[in-house]
């Protein structure tokens, strides 16, 4: 695997991504219209109206993928310019899912402040911000501070693009399993940016507080430490559990956000009977699925890998998420989009799987159940039912600015269809 992917990121090319040229540019006519003279006259129109660089660039389909590094996959802070291979990795799927442009943006800045002044400045070029893999607690302040400053969408994809998926996933492995939310006894290993996110994502949508038991590096997230920020202040609980053996005993649900190889034989013996298990830090999860079901076959697993049934993974959200913004020019992208995308998601797992997934995917047949817990990434049916249902939200809860059913026709490509 390590060869055959150092081969695939250097040959031919190197990267994974170029710019292509969209407009005629080969006669004298064509050059005095893309450049100069003709090029000023949607300067002049912009600038008469902002609206209408909508219509005159690429603006209204170009979203920046926006690091600083701190926090790459599960591998922390590699710096701006080792995460590139992710963030264009990400440009990838947006390009392939949802026929979205964009640009990688590797900002080498950890100050708040600052790096939120250099996103605000390059903001006019793009019609979204995709934030990735920026450490918590900073994550935090720099969304909101964005989301204040922008009058374009911002959207921290380690927090609310695997929130959504999670609570997808989750939902649809307790129905398998037979149990309630309301009811399910969750640990969460991992107190940064997705597993902040995805507990609250799941409070919204029925979890019980008093049931979730979060932990960080330092253990479990208790009322009696004072080393906590207040996004893990929120889930601090009078108990005396202090370890991730301790807080295992008897769980539901196992939701690892954290780093590889946390959980033992043991820890997986000690949970209730028809677990769920989502083991979702990247490359390497928390319990490699072999192992878990060899020590016991009750349990649903799934993993943020495309190599294992039950990918868990922000790729199923933030291409449709974003199509879906940028085609009704929404404010902002709120919790009534977030859970439209939990039940789209979530339904779409429950039709009969494709000819074209199974070839995909090698299978022969493969239907809602233990293995098939969310749609597969490269389901065509994603793109054509995820961006309506969050597009409908957004209308019902008044983001959305305009519904150009236009623009989804100008940018959604034959090879996407
Ligand atoms: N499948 C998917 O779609 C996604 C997966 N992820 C994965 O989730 C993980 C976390 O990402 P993100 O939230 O962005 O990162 P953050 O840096 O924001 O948070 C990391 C969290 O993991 C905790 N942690 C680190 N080491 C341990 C350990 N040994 N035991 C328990 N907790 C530990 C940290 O603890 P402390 O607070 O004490 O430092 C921190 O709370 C990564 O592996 C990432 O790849 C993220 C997004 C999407
Ligand atoms: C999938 C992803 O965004 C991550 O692991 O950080
Ligand atoms: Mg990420």
């Amino acid at each position: 695997m390590k060869q055959a992917a150092l081969n695939y990121h250097r040959e031919a090319k190197p990267g994974k991504l170029s710019v292509e040229i969209t407009k005629p540019a080969d006669t004298q006519q064509d050059l005095s219209l893309a450049y100069s003279p003709g090029v000023a006259e949607p300067v002049k129109e912009i600038m008469a109206d902002s609206q209408l660089a909508y219509d005159y660039t690429i603006k209204g389909n170009l979203v920046a993928v926006v690091t600083n590094g701190t926090a790459t996959l599960g591998l922390g802070n590699t710096g701006a310019l080792a995460s590139k291979p992710v963030m264009e990795g990400k440009a990838l799927l947006f390009k392939r899912f949802a026929n979205i442009d964009s640009f990688d943006i590797e900002i080498d800045e950890t100050d708040v402040d600052k790096f939120v002044e250099i996103v605000t400045k390059i903001a006019p070029t793009f019609g979204g911000i995709n934030l990735e893999d920026i450490a918590a607690p900073a994550c935090f302040e720099i969304e909101q501070k964005l989301i204040e400053a922008l009058d374009i969408p911002v959207f921290h994809d380690d927090q609310h693009g695997t929130a959504i998926i999670c609570v997808a996933a989750l939902l649809n492995a307790l129905q398998i399993q037979n149990k309630a939310l309301a009811d399910a006894k969750i640990v969460c290993v991992g107190a940064g940016a997705a597993g902040i996110a995805i507990l609250n994502l799941l409070l919204e949508s029925g979890a019980q507080h008093d049931n979730i038991l979060l932990l960080d590096s330092k253990g479990v997230v208790h009322s009696g430490r004072d080393d906590l920020n207040v996004y893990k202040q929120a889930f601090a609980v009078e108990t005396d559990k202090r370890t991730l053996t301790d807080a295992m005993q008897a769980a539901d649900v196992f939701l690892g956000l954290s780093v590889a190889n946390l959980l033992t034989a043991e820890m997986l013996l000690s949970m209730a009977a028809r677990p769920v298990v989502l083991a979702m830090a990247n490359p390497d999860p928390e319990v490699l699925p072999e192992a878990a079901l060899a020590i016991r076959d009750d349990i649903i697993i799934g993993t943020g890998r495309s190599d294992y049934p039950n990918q868990v993974n922000n790729v199923l959200g933030f291409p449709y998420i974003f199509r879906a913004a940028l085609d009704c020019r929404a404010k902002e992208i709120n919790s009534e989009m977030k859970l439209a995308c939990v039940e789209a998601l979530r339904n779409l797992a429950k039709e009969p799987v494709s000819q074209q997934v199974l070839d995909a995917y090698g299978l022969r047949e493969l239907s809602f159940g233990k293995d098939y817990i969310l749609p597969k990434p490269t389901d065509s049916r994603l793109l054509q039912q995820l961006p309506p249902a969050i597009i409908q939200a957004a209308k019902a809860s008044g983001v959305a600015r305009e519904v150009l059913g236009t623009t989804t026709e100008r940018f959604y490509s034959a090879e996407s269809e």
